[in-house]
């Protein structure tokens, strides 16, 4: 799937297992786009609320699901969302880089193929529902996220088993991969919890033309989310503020 990234460049990622703020509608009136997932404690039940509440809030904004298992994705949140963008981690174990994707599709594969027709279905409850076109929709709205997770002290790092963070060199390289290579079109530097400034959103950035680059971890600030945006990226991604500081969340809206 092609992805239209105009006019983005501010997402907001919100975790399913935290809190939403007080009227998130006035929060989210100047995001770009939303995105629902989290590492830990997150569910099918609490994306759904977490979709609709989003929704509710900010019935224009588009809202990407990022799971981290395959039993977060089902018939219901594919079709409550625009995009399911489905990280593969550069520096994590093999399992967050090919064997979570594999298991998905080989349930996929295993579908007689009356059911995979045209349209085609899903994972988690997806893979066991009888509904045609599940697997179609799944398909059509499934996109890959070339991950490198740098800050190794997080939930994302220890869930995903990355235990070394990149060089910038091979931060580089790894924009480049995904350019040329593996073709995903979002690649994403990762500092979640931390702020960790330009220098690879720049490496990155040299390398990249077709692919979306994000950026996300400690924006706190204008100051911190306008530096990445010089560097290179195509947007900031906002987690951590949007649920615990409101204030901070306004600033790191960049100035048009
Ligand atoms: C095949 C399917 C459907 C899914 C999963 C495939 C993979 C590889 C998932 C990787 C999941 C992963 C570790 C993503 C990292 C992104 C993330 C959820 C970051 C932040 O989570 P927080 O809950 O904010 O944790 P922190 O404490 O690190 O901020
Ligand atoms: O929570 P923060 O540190 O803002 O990071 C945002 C996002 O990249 C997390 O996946
Ligand atoms: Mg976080």
């Amino acid at each position: 799937m092609q992805l239209d990234w105009t006019g983005i460049d501010h997402v907001t990622k919100v975790d399913p297992e935290k809190a939403m703020p007080s009227d998130p509608a006035s929060l989210l009136a100047a995001t770009d786009l939303v995105m629902v997932g989290g590492s830990d404690g997150v569910t099918e039940e609490n994306t759904i609320a977490t979709i609709e509440a989003v929704r509710d809030a900010a019935p224009d904004v588009p809202i990407f699901q990022e799971p981290y298992n395959a039993d977060q994705v089902t018939k219901e949140t594919v079709d409550a969302v625009d995009v399911l963008s489905v990280p593969a981690v550069y520096n994590g174990d093999m399992k967050h880089f090919v064997g979570k994707h594999v298991s998905m599709y080989a349930q996929l594969a295993s579908k007689p193929s009356s059911m995979m027709g045209t349209s085609l279905p899903v994972v988690g409850s997806v893979i066991e529902s009888k509904a045609e076109g599940v697997v179609a929709d799944l398909t059509e709205k499934i996109v890959g996220e070339g991950y490198v997770i740098q800050h190794t002290d997080s939930a994302a790092a220890r869930t995903a088993g990355a235990t070394e963070p990149f060089t910038t060199e091979e931060v580089a390289g790894a924009a480049l991969a995904t350019e040329t290579f593996y073709g995903f079109p979002i690649f994403y530097v990762e500092y979640s919890g931390t702020y960790g400034g330009p220098a690879d959103v720049e490496a990155a950035a040299a390398h990249l033309e077709d692919t979306v680059l994000l950026y996300g971890g400690g924006i706190d600030s204008r100051e911190k989310a306008e530096e990445i945006l010089d560097a290179g990226a195509d947007a900031v991604v906002v987690g951590d503020c949007f649920h615990d500081d409101r204030e901070k969340f306004t600033e790191t809206i960049p100035r048009r």
